[in-house]
């Protein structure tokens, strides 16, 4: 890869290689954005199959925490890091601290977080180095595990996916189509199902599928039949692209709301043929902010009252970006995305003017 033809044809601002011979950490922060505010992203460890893909992926999912930061209102640029290794075997203490020099060498330029492959224990161990972290349970400020609180955000945004789709924004008497079972997914089901709705779920680990079979009479399928299943509303909370050629075409529902990252194989194509087919489309990024508007909290003093009023709001923001759609005649996938390069942009301008010292999300 041409790195810096990467960097300049995507706007990335800084990349950060760190390496300690010691614990064996090599990892990649890459700071995509901080024209909102310090850039704050989750920690992937993954053992990547060349540096290549570990750079590709710490990119690409930098740019898209902009994206997703921006577009959810928060004063906080976008970031990622990502470990090189394998999380069951790889990781230690002296790992986890080396890392934590490196974020604190950034002097709040960036913030780091979990994500797929790390704990709240590695967070903790960060902290012992940098308190430039969030969601780790040992700092006065901790939020906790923000998976019941993604959950809550993608609850608001797919009751207002359900009015746009249906008229009316109430799950109860709606199938709901859940593909995976996971910390999201359980949460999730059991909001829906106390508002009556029905659920039928899949997941590759059939003890999680079947205690939401068990907590919400919910109805098991196998892990491809989930495309087919007659259903209102199907909400992927698995994997990434996962709406392609093949799958768009088999479901028979009206809107998709799901907490999955990068739902769409391309968001163009896929996009728009979900809209063709007849569905209402929830933008991945707008209906999953909930758990990085509640670690966000933390820079201000976590106040979990405060963190839950504002996922609320995700119903609204889910109901904006289906309104520039309408008016921009776009997807509502683009129309995020144009949400979000919209704040950036307002920002960018309307704060360029000198001040002797600013005001920062980190200094209150
Ligand atoms: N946890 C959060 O706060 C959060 C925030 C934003 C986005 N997300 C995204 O939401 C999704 C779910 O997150 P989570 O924290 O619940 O993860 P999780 O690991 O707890 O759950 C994922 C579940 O998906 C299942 N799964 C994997 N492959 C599958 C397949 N092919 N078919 C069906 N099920 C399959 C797994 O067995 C697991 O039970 C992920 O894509 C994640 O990136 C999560």
């Amino acid at each position: 890869m041409e790195l810096f033809k990467e960097m300049i044809d995507k706007d990335y601002e800084q990349v950060v290689f760190a390496h300690d011979a010691t614990s064996g950490l090599k990892a990649i922060i890459a700071i995509h954005d901080t024209t909102l505010g310090p850039a704050l992203g989750g920690c992937r460890m993954w053992p990547y199959e060349s540096e290549e893909a570990a750079l590709r992926d710490a990119l690409r999912l930098a740019r898209g925490m902009t994206y997703k930061n921006a577009a959810a209102g928060l004063n906080i640029g976008g970031a990622k890091t990502v470990v090189i290794g394998d999380s069951k075997k790889d990781k230690s203490e002296a790992l986890f601290r080396a890392l934590g020099r490196y974020v604190e060498s950034l002097n709040g330029r960036y913030i780091i977080s979990e994500d797929v492959g790390t704990t709240t224990d590695d967070m903790n161990q960060i902290y012992m180095e940098t308190n430039y972290v969030t969601g780790s349970t040992d700092a006065a400020n901790s939020s906790g595990n923000p998976s019941p609180v993604t959950a809550r955000g993608v609850y608001y945004a797919m009751k207002r996916t359900a009015l746009e789709a249906f008229g009316d924004d109430s799950l109860a008497g709606k199938t709901i189509s859940l593909q995976g079972a996971g910390n999201v997914a359980t949460t999730l089901a059991k909001l829906a199902h106390e508002e009556g709705a029905k659920i039928v779920v899949t997941d590759i680990n059939q003890a999680a599928a079947q205690n939401i079979v068990t907590t919400c009479d919910a109805k098991m399928v196998g892990v491809d039949e989930i495309y087919d299943v007659q259903a209102d509303i199907f909400a992927p909370c698995a994997l990434g692209a996962i709406l392609d050629d093949n799958t768009i075409p088999r479901l028979k529902v009206k809107a998709i709301c799901g907490s999955a990252n990068n739902q769409l194989l391309d968001i163009d194509k896929h996009g728009k043929m979900v809209e063709d087919y007849g569905m209402v489309y929830a933008p991945d990024y707008i209906a999953n902010a909930g758990g990085v508007i509640n670690v966000a909290d933390e820079l201000k003093g976590y106040n979990e009252d405060r963190a839950l009023k504002r996922v609320k709001t995700l119903y609204q923001l889910t109901g904006e970006v289906f309104d520039i759609a309408k008016k921009e005649h776009i997807t509502t996938a683009k129309a995020a995305d144009r949400l979000a390069e919209k704040r950036i942009d307002t920002f960018m301008r309307t704060r360029s003017n000198y001040l002797t010292k600013e005001k920062s999300v980190l200094k209150h």
